[in-house]
């Protein structure tokens, strides 16, 4: 029986792919065991209360305000992210990898989010192969971005990127056709979906080789994985492990649920039927923030800065401790510290933390983060209101990449961007699935809240 809940294309139109019919199969299948759950929360339990809002809540960034539903990933403060109800370390474990790695791949991931299953090897091949007739970007594109000047931020670059994708989007040229139904929205989300993944990794080594290597491009390799290709295409090493720390960064960076500011901006400006392309290029504007995504490229420099000023003299948690007292004195935030929901170490970082120790112990920078990461705590704490003074992924992403020659940290949160596709698209085809409305919050003034506390 078909819930009218979520929305079931009635006449399937059928993909030119097998890989992209089974993960339309497997969405509805997923999708079908849901409808009764969500049928039931609407109709039975609508108006059930989950929470009052405080009026510090209405001016303090709704924090603590559970109002959205995302089904892709959930956030528990102490334990991090999970995608599907699985930790980052069990994606890890459980994700198929490439021959020889140890890391989870992040298309593995991309299936996960989308169908809630661990995909087989041989489905993750299938689904790059698709990935890789879908990455060609139309010549107008190139264009644009080959035009664009070099001093241009590489964020800049990549929005406008996508932008000017946006005339490829099937959902766009669906809904102005005019016969689009409600319940082919997902569908049609889906195939943008798959094709802006598939482009964003060659858009973003395309402005990579643009603004750092002279406009020398690198063609993309159809026998590699999604991200063992980006790496190959940014070109900066030829050592294994740069595909790893890639693949890496990608898996990890992936979905933080969807109240983060590039996700819950997808979000919104999809609730609109923007489609995926200006729905994610908003997103990625989002991500721009240095309280958000940028915060790994204002670390690293913060990092690089700090050394310079040691000077050669090995960093002591005394020194890095009077380091993180200036900065806070000058007013500004210690980038990669800190964080709106979480309340422990991230284990993003952990795992990088991790994925260092293991491979480049002795990189100056890392020894660098490992004392800030002694220094640091203590001295937000001592502030008296920095709720979480513990790393965020952001104090160590940079690290790991420079290592191999990345150091270019202005480029750092397109790589952000390209891994947030992943989660920001699946949740668009999701909130298309479950016909989610237009998103519209109640906004008030200030005399409109002190009239309601007297
Ligand atoms: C992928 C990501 O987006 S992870 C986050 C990346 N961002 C960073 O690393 C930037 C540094 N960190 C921060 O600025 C903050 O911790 C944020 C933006 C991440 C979270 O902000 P909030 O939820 O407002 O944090 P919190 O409630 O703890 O803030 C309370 C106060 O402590 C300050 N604070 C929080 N973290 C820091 C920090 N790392 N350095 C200095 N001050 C900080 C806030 O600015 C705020 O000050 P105010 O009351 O004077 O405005
Ligand atoms: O969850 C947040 O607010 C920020 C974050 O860590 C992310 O988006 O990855």
């Amino acid at each position: 029986m078909m819930h009218k809940a979520l929305r079931f294309p009635g006449r399937q139109r059928r993909a030119f792919s097998a890989v992209v019919d089974t993960l339309k199969h497997k969405i509805q299948g997923l999708a079908e065991k849901k409808a009764p759950q969500l049928t039931a929360l609407r109709k039975e339990h609508g108006g059930k209360v989950l929470g009052e809002t405080t009026v510090g809540q209405c001016i303090g960034g709704m924090r603590g305000i559970t109002c959205m539903i995302s089904e892709t990933s959930l956030l528990d403060p102490m334990e991090g992210i999970r995608y599907r109800g699985r930790t980052l370390q069990d994606c890890m474990d459980q994700l198929p990898k490439a021959p020889g790695s140890k890391i989870g791949l992040p298309e593995a991931s991309f299936w996960l989010l989308l169908t809630d299953e661990i995909p087989s090897d041989a489905e993750v091949k299938a689904l790059n192969e698709e990935l890789h007739k879908r990455s060609a970007l139309p010549e107008s594109v190139v264009k644009t971005i080959d035009s664009l000047p070099k001093d241009t931020h590489p964020m800049t670059q990549l929005s406008i990127g996508l932008l000017a994708l946006q005339p490829t989007s099937e959902f766009g040229k669906a809904y102005r056709s005019g016969t689009l139904k409600k319940n082919e929205y997902w569908v049609y989300t889906l195939e943008d979906a798959l094709s802006l993944v598939a482009k964003v990794p060659i858009l973003a080594a395309r402005i990579f080789r643009n603004v750092f290597m002279e406009g020398k491009h690198i063609p993309s390799d159809p026998s590699m994985d999604w991200a063992g290709n980006y790496a190959q295409m940014l070109g900066v090493s030829d050592d294994a492990l740069f595909k790893d720390v890639t693949r890496m960064y990608l898996m990890l960076h992936a979905d933080h649920e969807a109240g983060n500011v590039s996700a819950h901006t997808t979000h919104l400006v999809g609730s609109a039927l923007s489609d995926p392309y200006y729905s994610y290029a908003a997103g990625v504007c989002g991500l721009a923030g240095p309280l958000h995504g940028l915060a790994n490229q204002e670390c690293l420099r913060w990092l690089k800065n700090t050394r310079q000023e040691l000077g050669g003299k090995e960093p002591t948690v005394e020194v890095l401790t009077q380091f993180a007292k200036d900065t806070l004195a000058s007013g500004k935030v210690i980038p990669g510290f800190g964080h709106g929901v979480l309340r422990n170490t991230d284990p993003r970082y952990v795992i990088q933390r991790q994925f260092a120790q293991d491979n480049f112990p002795n990189d100056p920078l890392v020894k660098l983060a490992e004392v800030c990461f002694q220094a640091i705590p203590p001295v937000l704490e001592a502030t008296g209101k920095v709720k979480n003074p513990w790393p965020n992924v952001d104090a160590l992403s940079g690290t790991c990449m420079q290592y191999f020659g990345l150091d270019q940290e202005d480029y750092y949160t397109v790589i952000f961007a390209v891994s947030r596709a992943l989660g920001c698209t699946s949740n668009l085809v999701w909130s298309r699935m479950m016909g989610l409305p237009i998103e519209r919050p109640k906004s008030v003034t200030l005399d409109w809240l002190s009239t309601k506390v007297k």
